[in-house]
């Protein structure tokens, strides 16, 4: 008889419901699974913004640790969360088929986006891009889990606040007043699941190897790629989406300054069989057009 896979998860809703979809996929696969919610340190640590606290892994570390002190034998995280270098001893088992990719503005109407308005986000990438698009807009810190920052979206004077579509899509939260901000490059990873698991534990490996989703594999690959050789451990403003059609990949990268001001683009098309390497061509190609510099003008605001 094979063991029962201890599936853990963040005890945030968005979270559970992503834990109780792989519970789901990894079950029709023929295996029995049980549900382990841990409390986060991530949801709870509210009181400065994410990217001040330098930490790597902040959403991450809690299940981190139970998997290595064997509490439980999988971790499901929204992949936009998980550091592009796993901890020792854990590896990617499992990539979920990508949903929507997209941020949206949750609005109280979109009159103010032609003049002037407040908008919120904890994102660096969400802040600078909006103010490149709108110069005469104000950003807001705003955190918390999904149904944290919508009450204070909803509590506050605030014209609107930036989600991803696919967290309020899961827990069917989305309200009817949003726009698909469909010019925004997202977060690289942003919409997929990532299932980990100890590195030795070859019976989790092969169950994740059944669900895994080819695709989705290979353009958060080249997306996360593109990411660690840009950041170099600091958490700049970094856009970046990779897309399949047919037997290309298509790669939008993006990097931009803190105000906005400033940004670098990259927009390139590969074979889908050559994407191991495409997202570090990229980056490459957007630090020899000016995004070294740019990339160095980050570092410096980030520190003052
Ligand atoms: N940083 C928090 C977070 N991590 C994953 C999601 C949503 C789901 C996803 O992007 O995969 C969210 C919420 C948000 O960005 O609005």
């Amino acid at each position: 008889m094979t063991k029962v896979i201890r599936i853990g998860t963040r005890d945030s809703e968005l979270a559970m419901w992503q834990a109780r979809f792989v519970k789901n996929i990894i079950e029709h696969a023929g295996y029995k699974t049980e549900v382990i919610p841990l409390t986060s340190d991530g949801d709870q640590n509210l009181d400065q913004p994410l990217y001040e606290m330098g930490i790597t892994g902040i959403f991450t570390k809690t299940l981190d640790i139970a998997l290595l002190n064997n509490k439980i034998d999988v971790a499901v995280h929204s992949m936009k969360d998980v550091p592009t270098v796993l901890p020792n001893n854990i590896s990617q088992g499992a990539v979920l088929h990508r949903a929507a990719s997209t941020d949206i503005l949750v609005h109280k109407g979109v009159d103010f986006l032609e003049g002037e308005g407040t908008i919120a986000t904890g994102s660096l990438r969400r802040k600078a891009q909006w103010l490149n698009k709108y110069p005469r807009h104000q950003v807001v810190d705003l955190r918390g889990n999904v149904n944290t920052r919508l009450q204070k979206l909803e509590d506050s004077e605030w014209n609107g606040a930036i989600f991803a579509s696919a967290g309020l899509d899961r827990i069917n939260k989305k309200p009817d007043n949003h726009i698909v901000l469909d010019w925004m490059i997202p977060a690289p990873a942003q919409g997929a699941i990532m299932v980990v698991h100890r590195s030795d534990d070859l019976e989790s490996q092969e169950a994740l190897s059944k669900i895994n989703h080819r695709i989705t594999e290979v353009c958060t690959h080249v997306e996360r790629q593109f990411l660690s050789v840009l950041e170099g451990g600091c958490t700049a403003p970094i856009g970046a989406l990779a897309t399949n059609n047919g037997d290309k990949l298509n790669f939008v990268g993006e990097l931009i300054s803190l105000d906005g001001k400033r940004k670098a683009r990259i927009e390139k098309q590969f074979p889908f069989a050559l994407a191991k390497d495409a997202g570090r061509i990229c980056a490459m190609k957007i630090l020899e057009d000016g995004g070294a510099e740019l990339m160095e003008e980050i570092k410096t605001a980030m520190k003052s």
